[in-house]
């Protein structure tokens, strides 16, 4: 009998017939405790789940028995209780590699709009405020040959020097656990410590995870380290961020100006203090969306989900231990 599986994301027709292909497949809105209580025998016979965005923790866990596999549409996976997945042998499966390139577009995206202030001028001319020459303050300030520096030199974070340093002639700084020889010999990144690379960038790039360590990282005390024309841009997670503080330093002068995909709450609330600053470019977690990089995404989940229930993992295994 085919294992029976819940998808809590909508796929493309040709991946859901993959899908059902290989599995009994139950698809649900979301993994809420409502929906869990509504599907007690759904969730009870599950073998294997597939979708995104949705906390997997030990309330959750105790519902779904039988679960040998949890394969998430994002590379992200601070959703997840990976110590509890894993202490209960189940597989979580993610879709790196295939974002990469598309979330760094997406930095080098918040880098450009952010200094060139293109959101911001772009909703004056359609206001009809372009009326005769521009002047001083309708300017921005210049991307190329400024110094960028990188939290999370990880795939996204070299995507994101490649970009800068082959298309912006941007010096690279980063700051990392452990260095890493191919940004340096690829890209000229020189590394340094965390104060450091606050003191000299003129734009703060994070590409990092959520964990225990990364949580508010950049808070008051670091945001006072960069430069007052400095940028900070976000596509990591948001609670790496203190979002207060960085509120009261953009309020304030302390740092120029901030690009985010990312929030401490998403959606947005519309009554965040930063959807009125004129100095801050805020997307709606658009990092890996385009239909392309989407499809890949879900293709990559559907793939790594018959994989991992047919013992057959070759990547893509966040806790590769259970495997053994
Ligand atoms: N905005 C989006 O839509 C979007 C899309 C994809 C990924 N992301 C985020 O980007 C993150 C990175 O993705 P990736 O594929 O580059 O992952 P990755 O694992 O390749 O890179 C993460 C890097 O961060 C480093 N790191 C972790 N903790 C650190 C710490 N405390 N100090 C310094 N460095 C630390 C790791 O060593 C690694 O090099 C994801 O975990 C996710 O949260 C966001
Ligand atoms: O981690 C990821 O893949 C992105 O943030 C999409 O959720």
């Amino acid at each position: 009998m085919k294992p029976s599986v819940i998808l809590y994301k909508k796929l493309p027709d040709d991946l859901l017939a993959r899908l059902e292909s290989h599995f009994v497949v139950t698809q649900l809105n979301d993994l809420s405790p409502q929906t869990v209580q509504q599907n007690a025998q759904v969730f009870a016979d599950a073998q294997g789940i597939l979708g995104s965005s949705e906390t997997v923790d030990k309330a959750f866990l105790e519902h779904t028995p039988k679960l040998r596999v949890a394969s998430t549409v994002s590379v992200g996976y601070d959703n997840f209780d990976v110590d509890a997945l894993t202490s209960r042998g189940i597989a979580l499966m993610h879709t790196p590699t295939v974002l990469t390139e598309t979330v760094a577009d997406t930095m080098m995206t918040l880098v450009l709009a952010t200094a060139r202030r293109a959101v911001e001028v772009a909703e004056r001319v359609k206001a009809g405020e372009w009326q005769g020459s521009i002047g001083p303050d309708w300017f921005g300030i210049d991307v190329h040959h400024k110094t960028l520096g990188i939290l999370g030199m990880g795939r996204i974070g070299l995507a994101l020097a490649q970009r800068a340093h082959f298309g912006f002639n941007m010096p690279i700084l980063y700051n990392a656990r452990r260095h890493h020889q191919e940004a340096e010999d690829r890209f000229n990144a020189r590394y340094c410590d965390l104060d450091t690379l606050l003191a000299e960038s003129d734009f703060v790039c994070i590409s990092l995870p959520l964990t225990d360590e990364t949580y508010h990282l950049i808070g008051a005390e670091q945001l006072a380290k960069m430069k007052s024309s400095a940028i900070l841009i976000n596509a990591g997670r948001g609670p790496v961020v203190d979002e207060k503080a960085l509120i009261q330093a953009l309020m304030d002068g302390t740092i120029h100006a901030a690009g985010l995909d990312v929030f401490e709450q998403e959606p947005l609330p519309v009554d965040s203090p930063l959807l009125s600053l004129p100095n801050v470019v805020a997307l709606p977690h658009i990092g890996s969306a385009t239909h392309e990089t989407r499809y890949n995404m879900a293709a990559c989940a559907v793939d790594n989900l018959i994989a991992a229930l047919s013992g057959n993992v070759k990547e893509n295994c966040v806790n590769p231990q259970v495997l053994k």
